[in-house]
C-alpha cells in the first residue's frame, strides 16, 4: 500500500495516528498585526504527537505568519506558544530548533558550494551547538554516519559527495528537509513542499518525504496549496482565512466545508 492509499484509509478513520497522547504544540490566542492588517486573530490550536497536519488558505490568509510565530521568526503581539506543555513564546528560532522545532523553506536554505554531506555536517554541528559553524562542520565518524543515515532515509546517499550547485531543484528540496531532520526534531514544519515539483512527480516526491519522516517519528505540519496533496497526505487540516482558523478537522470534512470552498479552494 502506498502512502496515498494509506491516506485514503486514514480518511475513513481520521486521526488514528494521533491517539498517542498530549499535544506536541499548543498555541493559545495568538495575535499578530502588521499596521492595520491583522495577520493572526486569536489562533488557538493543539497539535497532537504524530500528526500529519496541513495548513491551507489563500494568499495572505495568515499561514506563514502562523508558521513564523511557532518557529520563532516572528513574535506574537499576544498569546502563548507551548511546546510539550512548556512556554516557548519568546524563544528565538535557534533555541526553538534546539528544543525540537525544525522547518524547511519554500526556497531551500543550502550552501551551494558545499557538498550534500558537508551541508548535513554543518547542520548537525549547528543543531548540537546552537550556532552555524560554517568553518567547523562536524567531522567525526559518528557525525558522518548519522548524516549518511538521514541522507539514506531520503534516498539521497548517492548524492552525498556532490556539490549542491550541481543538484536538481527537487533533490535540493529533499536535501533541505533531510537537513531539518538531522537534529531529530519533534515537530517539523514544511513550507509548500511540492511547490515547483511537476504534476507527475508530486506524489512520488511526497511518498518519499513522508516515508522518510515516518521513520523519523516526527510530527509534521505542512503548508500546502495543492488540495490533491492535502487530501492524500494530511490526517488533519487547518484552514486559514483572514488571519483566522475557519475550519479544523479531517481532510474530507474541511475540504467539504462551505466557508473553505468559498474562501480557500474557490469552488
Ligand atoms: N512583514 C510583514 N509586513 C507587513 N505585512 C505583512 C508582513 N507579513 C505578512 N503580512 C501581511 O499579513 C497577511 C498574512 O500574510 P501571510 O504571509 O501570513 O499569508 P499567507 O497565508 O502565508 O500567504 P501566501 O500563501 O501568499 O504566502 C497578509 O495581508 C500580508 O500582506
Amino acid at each position: 500500500m502506498n502512502r496515498r492509499e494509506g491516506a485514503m484509509n486514514q480518511r475513513e478513520a481520521p486521526m488514528t495516528r494521533a491517539a498517542t497522547g498530549h499535544p506536541v504544540l499548543e498555541t493559545r490566542n495568538l495575535q499578530k498585526s502588521f499596521g492595520a492588517v491583522t495577520a493572526a486573530r486569536d489562533i488557538s490550536v493543539a497539535i497532537e504527537s504524530g500528526a500529519r497536519l496541513s495548513v491551507i488558505g489563500s494568499n495572505g490568509a495568515g499561514k506563514t505568519t502562523f508558521v513564523n510565530m511557532v518557529t520563532g521568526y516572528l513574535k506574537p503581539d499576544e498569546g502563548t506558544i507551548l511546546l510539550d506543555g512548556e512556554d516557548v513564546t519568546r524563544l528565538d528560532p535557534r533555541r526553538l530548533a534546539r528544543r525540537g522545532i525544525a522547518r524547511s523553506f519554500q526556497i531551500p536554505q543550502l550552501c551551494m558550494e558545499l557538498t550534500a554531506l558537508e551541508n548535513m555536517l554543518v547542520a548537525r554541528a549547528a543543531a548540537a551547538e546552537g550556532t552555524v559553524p560554517f568553518f567547523r562542520p562536524a567531522r567525526t565518524a559518528e557525525a558522518r554516519d548519522a548524516a549518511m543515515a538521514v541522507l539514506d532515509r531520503f534516498g539521497l546517499a548517492d548524492i552525498a559527495p556532490r556539490p549542491v550547485s550541481e543538484l536538481a531543484g527537487g533533490v535540493r528540496k529533499l536535501l533541505d528537509i533531510a537537513l531539518a531532520m538531522i537534529g531529530r526534531p519533534r515537530l517539523l514544519m514544511l513550507d509548500e513542499p511540492t511547490s515547483g515539483v511537476s504534476a507527475e512527480e508530486k506524489f512520488p516526491f511526497m511518498d518519499r518525504i513522508m516515508t522518510a519522516l515516518d521513520q523519523g517519528g516526527v510530527t509534521v505540519l505542512f503548508v500546502e496549496h495543492d488540495m490533491d496533496i492535502v487530501g492524500a497526505y494530511a490526517d488533519r487540516v487547518l484552514a486559514f482565512y483572514s488571519g483566522q482558523i475557519i475550519a479544523d478537522g479531517a481532510p474530507d470534512h474541511v475540504l467539504a466545508d462551505d466557508a473553505v470552498r468559498r474562501h480557500v479552494t474557490g469552488h
